[in-house]
């Protein structure tokens, strides 16, 4: 009899399943994006395949040839079973799952693979003995180490055993007689195609579902790499955060700690300016007392400042009325001054005898003898000359005496000066007498030029307290050989004695340098630059002789702001040349030229001793320099000063009797020189009265 059932479908091998694609090869294959992408199918198109063939119609296909010709039932049944387990495992080699992911439980597999085999063995035809030699179902899904785990769960499992029990009761009639199959599968004989049919559905069936779950299984798991990805992203992204705030974190701590710092330092700070401001506070409130009781005392102060005041307008009045008592009275002492000046004499004359030397120790002196202070006498130690010679002047000064002496006596001149009068006062002598020493000094003993600059200076200064502001201007002549020189400067230009146009009596010298001088120091240097310039040779009496006349004049002017009062004086201090006798001269010319300007000056000075109509002035340039001195408005004083030593003998007479001669000299009085008020120092008209 032919079975109904329906033929088992002719073992088709599917086209593109030559290799067998799982799915976490897809998943590995999409992750690395390359290998065997080519190769490898989409999964849905797998899966529509499996699909197509599992649920393709199930028309029985054609025999192959050689099957129809032999034993068609056996045959068939044959080729069912083998169809059957081809399509086993073609369905195993598609659908084969990735290790991780479950495998399909089969009962049929796990609880006949022992025993099938020996049914197989025993029932399937020697043709088919490869085909059943091939992995049970469950064995080919999973791993080879998996086996004896499979087999525990055979045995774990009855739920699932029962229920393909279960299954094959309701699907077969042959299932249903063994009753005793609750513990284990009943066996499905071999030509029991309708069970196995059954069998084979509730299999497939089974399978579709596992098949489709694990399908939506693998589609969840496609989108996981995306996940893991998205996942990563957003872990590195909150760590990226993470790191952030952590990095603000410790920022804003820093910045809390630097705060709490600073309010620390700011607390301390308050406190100590609180602890300040209550000192400040203290002193305040003592400064208050303080400033309330000298607020008191400033107003009793006003009060004494108020009667301070008219004190001192009352003592301003008293002052003011004071000064003007004493400008009276000093113009009564320059008056009284001037007149005891007078009754002295407008030329005095002074002999001053030097002492010997500690080079000249081996020379002779004469025998010197003084009766009193202006009075001397002179004893020649050789032979016939013995004779005593007596010589009166207005002093007399010894070899001992100092340069104080000297410019003590000198001083008063110098009052007259800055007192508006002229003053001349010049040295007469033998060379080496001593008339530079005695003009100039040396460098520890200065002499009276010196002093008499710092005298001028002190008075300046005591005279600005009675409002008068002096100016003093100095100039330097050198007469060598009847010839000007300007010695304070080395140019040759031509200087003349010339007479001033607005007083007869006063002459000036052009083109000569004047420096106005504010200082002593200045002065002193001015007087060391003419020194320098002065010309000096060696001579039998002196080893360093002036051999010129050396004309120091300081011109001194003084003002008086508030009373308009212009007063000038002048001081000429002369350094005559020494004298010489022409028999010891070296250099004649030079002798003659200062022997005759000083024979001219004793001819003057007799002219006037004998008030002649005329006085030689112009016969030379010294006494044309000094003719204001001489016989106008001066007051002259004249060194004669004397070598002690007996081989000057005849000089020394020759000299004091000169001296003598000038002594007696009667001049005319001196006038003193005022400018009336708004009148100026250089442009004015001179008024001479006494
Ligand atoms: N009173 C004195 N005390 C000490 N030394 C003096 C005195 N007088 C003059 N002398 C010294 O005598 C020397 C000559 O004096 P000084 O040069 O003054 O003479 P002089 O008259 O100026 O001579 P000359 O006319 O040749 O220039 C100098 O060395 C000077 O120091």
């Amino acid at each position: 009899m032919e079975s109904r059932l329906p033929k088992p479908l002719p073992f088709r091998p599917m086209q593109g399943l030559t290799k067998n694609i799982l799915p976490g090869d897809r998943i590995k294959s999409s992750a690395t994006g390359g290998g065997e992408a080519g190769n490898v199918q989409p999964l849905s198109r797998d899966m529509s395949n499996s699909r197509n063939f599992l649920t393709r119609p199930r028309a029985r296909a054609a025999s192959p040839e050689p099957l129809r010709t032999n034993n068609r039932a056996k045959l068939r049944r044959s080729r069912s079973a083998c169809d059957v387990n081809e399509l086993r495992g073609v369905g195993i080699k598609r659908t084969a799952m990735p290790p991780t992911l479950p495998s399909v439980p089969s009962k049929f597999s796990r609880t006949t693979a022992t025993t099938t085999s020996t049914t197989t063995t025993s029932s399937v035809p020697t043709g088919t003995q490869q085909r059943a030699s091939r992995p049970p179902l469950a064995a080919a899904r999973k791993p080879p180490v998996s086996t004896s785990r499979t087999a525990a769960r055979t045995t774990s499992a009855p739920a699932q055993t029962s229920k393909f029990a279960a299954s094959t009761k309701t699907g077969g009639a042959a299932a249903s007689s063994s009753t005793s199959a609750a513990a284990a599968p009943k066996r499905i004989a071999p030509y029991d195609f309708k069970a196995r049919f059954h069998d084979l559905l509730e299999k497939h069936k089974t399978l579709k579902t596992k098949y489709e779950k694990q399908v939506d299984d693998l589609s969840e798991l496609e989108t996981m790499p995306q996940q893991l990805e998205e996942t990563q992203n957003k872990l590195i992204e909150t760590e990226s955060k993470l790191k952030n705030t952590l990095s603000n974190n410790e920022s804003l701590y820093r910045q809390v700690k630097q705060q709490t710092d600073e309010i620390a330092s700011l607390t301390a700070t308050l406190g100590r300016l609180n602890a300040e401001l209550t000192d400040l506070k203290t002193k305040h409130e003592q400064i208050l007392s303080e400033h309330q009781s000298l607020s008191a005392e400033n107003l009793e102060l006003r009060q004494c400042k108020e009667n301070l005041q008219q004190r001192n307008e009352a003592a301003t009045e008293e002052n003011k009325n004071l000064q003007e008592q004493l400008f009276k009275s000093n113009m009564e002492r320059k008056v009284l001054h001037n007149n005891v000046m007078d009754l002295k004499g407008n030329i005095r004359v002074f002999c001053r005898i030097r002492p010997p030397l500690d080079t000249e120790i081996g020379r002779i002196c004469c025998s010197w003898n003084y009766h009193d202070e202006a009075t001397v006498e002179i004893q020649s130690l050789e032979g016939q000359q013995a004779t005593k010679q007596i010589f009166t002047f207005d002093q007399v000064f010894q070899p001992n005496c100092f340069q104080t002496d000297i410019f003590d006596m000198v001083s008063p001149l110098i009052q007259s000066a800055l007192d508006g009068y002229n003053i001349c006062i010049f040295a007469y002598g033998q060379t080496g007498s001593g008339k530079t020493f005695t003009m100039d000094g040396v460098a520890d003993n200065v002499g009276v030029i010196p002093r008499t600059v710092d005298l001028l200076f002190d008075s300046i200064n005591s005279y600005k307290n009675m409002g008068w502001e002096y100016e003093i201007r100095a100039t330097f002549l050198e007469i060598y050989n009847e010839v000007l020189y300007d010695l304070l400067s080395n140019e040759a230009k031509d200087m003349e004695i010339r007479m001033a146009k607005n007083n007869k009596n006063d002459i000036y010298v052009s083109n000569i340098t004047e420096e106005c001088v504010m200082d002593p120091n200045h002065l002193r240097q001015l007087m060391a630059t003419a020194k320098m310039n002065r010309a000096t040779a060696s001579t039998i009496g002196n080893e360093r002789s002036s051999r010129s006349h050396a004309v120091t004049k300081l011109q001194l002017i003084g003002r008086h702001a508030a009373r308009q009062e212009i007063s000038i004086g002048s001081i000429n201090l002369v350094d005559l040349a020494g004298s010489e006798s022409p028999k010891t001269s070296i250099r004649m010319t030079e002798t003659k030229n200062i022997n005759r300007s000083l024979s001219e000056l004793t001819n003057c000075i007799l002219a006037l001793l004998q008030k002649q109509d005329h006085v030689p002035y112009r016969n030379s340039k010294l006494t044309h320099l000094l003719m204001p001195a001489l016989g106008g408005n001066s007051k002259t004083l004249m060194f004669i000063n004397v070598s002690p030593f007996q081989d000057c003998y005849h000089e020394s007479v020759k000299s004091l009797r000169f001296a003598t001669s000038v002594n007696s000299c009667k001049m005319t009085k001196a006038k003193r020189v005022r400018i009336p008020n708004n009148a100026s120092a250089n442009n004015s008209r001179i008024d001479n009265s006494v």
